[in-house]
């Protein structure tokens, strides 16, 4: 059976003593879903969430990485150094970092092969904007970010890709796609994989939704067959409304 995961992206949100409240405010919720639950702090608090974090079922992943090992990169962070303080997935392709960082498939496919050489797993995020959808290409411009960045790899490497949906138009926006629409995105997403590399591999990667996921729409979203979990924004800022939603499952 595929995994369940719930990812919160805080993006670029909570300082130190933020993080730690909100970490404290999670462990008081209870878990009652099998879903694997992640949480993505910016990298100044990385290495005290993954502390914080050392007794409680929550993994600590990064936002971003660059694609190179180290060198003349300024500002940037290397996969084998979030992998130096234990932090094992990463969040690729972004729509927020294709938008304002400039982030296009060929850096995202060279991102995508660093983080499995260093043995990390990755949610590769994808999704169409809002033109897209209403010039019907929504499919075509989804199918290449996949193919783009990811069809160079083995069949193989999929045991270490999870792919998350997030349509453009859905983010930060208060607008969700429906379940309906989110159900038929993550169907095609897995017969383009079908396609290349096998029902098998199709079956068994996680194709998470993300775009406005709330407590009030996560259960009808995670009802449908092939979601299996979401990445969750604003919502995973407040340790209620995070666990509601992972609790949807
Ligand atoms: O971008 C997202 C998660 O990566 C979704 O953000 P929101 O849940 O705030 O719409």
């Amino acid at each position: 059976m595929r995994k369940h995961i719930v990812a919160g992206n805080w993006k670029m949100n909570n300082d130190l003593s933020q993080t730690e409240v909100l970490i404290n405010a999670m462990k008081k919720q209870v878990k009652t879903s099998d879903a694997e639950v992640m949480i993505a702090p910016t990298f100044t608090n990385l290495w005290q969430a993954f502390q914080s974090t050392k007794d409680y079922d929550v993994e600590v992943i990064a936002q971003n990485m660059h694609f190179a090992e180290s060198g003349a990169y300024t500002g940037e962070v290397s996969a084998s150094m979030l992998k130096s303080i234990g932090v094992n997935t990463v969040i690729l392709g972004h729509s927020e970092r294709r938008a304002y960082f400039n982030e296009t498939d060929e850096t995202l496919a060279k991102k995508v092969d660093a983080a499995l050489e260093n043995e990390m797993r990755v949610i590769f995020c994808f999704g169409e904007e809002l033109a897209d959808r209403k010039s019907g290409k929504e499919e075509t411009v989804v199918e290449n970010q996949i193919k783009n960045a990811l069809f160079h790899l083995e069949a193989d490497a999929f045991k270490h890709i999870v792919l998350a949906y997030e349509p453009v138009w859905a983010i930060g926006t208060g607008e969700t796609a429906t379940p309906e629409q989110a159900q038929d995105m993550h169907a095609f997403i897995r017969k383009t994989l079908a396609a290349k590399y096998g029902t098998e591999v199709a079956d068994s990667v996680s194709i998470l939704y993300g775009g406005s996921v709330k407590p009030n729409n996560a259960q009808e979203i995670f009802s449908k067959p092939d979601v299996d979990g979401g990445l969750i924004g604003g919502a995973s800022l407040k340790a209620e409304d995070f666990f509601a939603i992972v609790n949807a499952f």
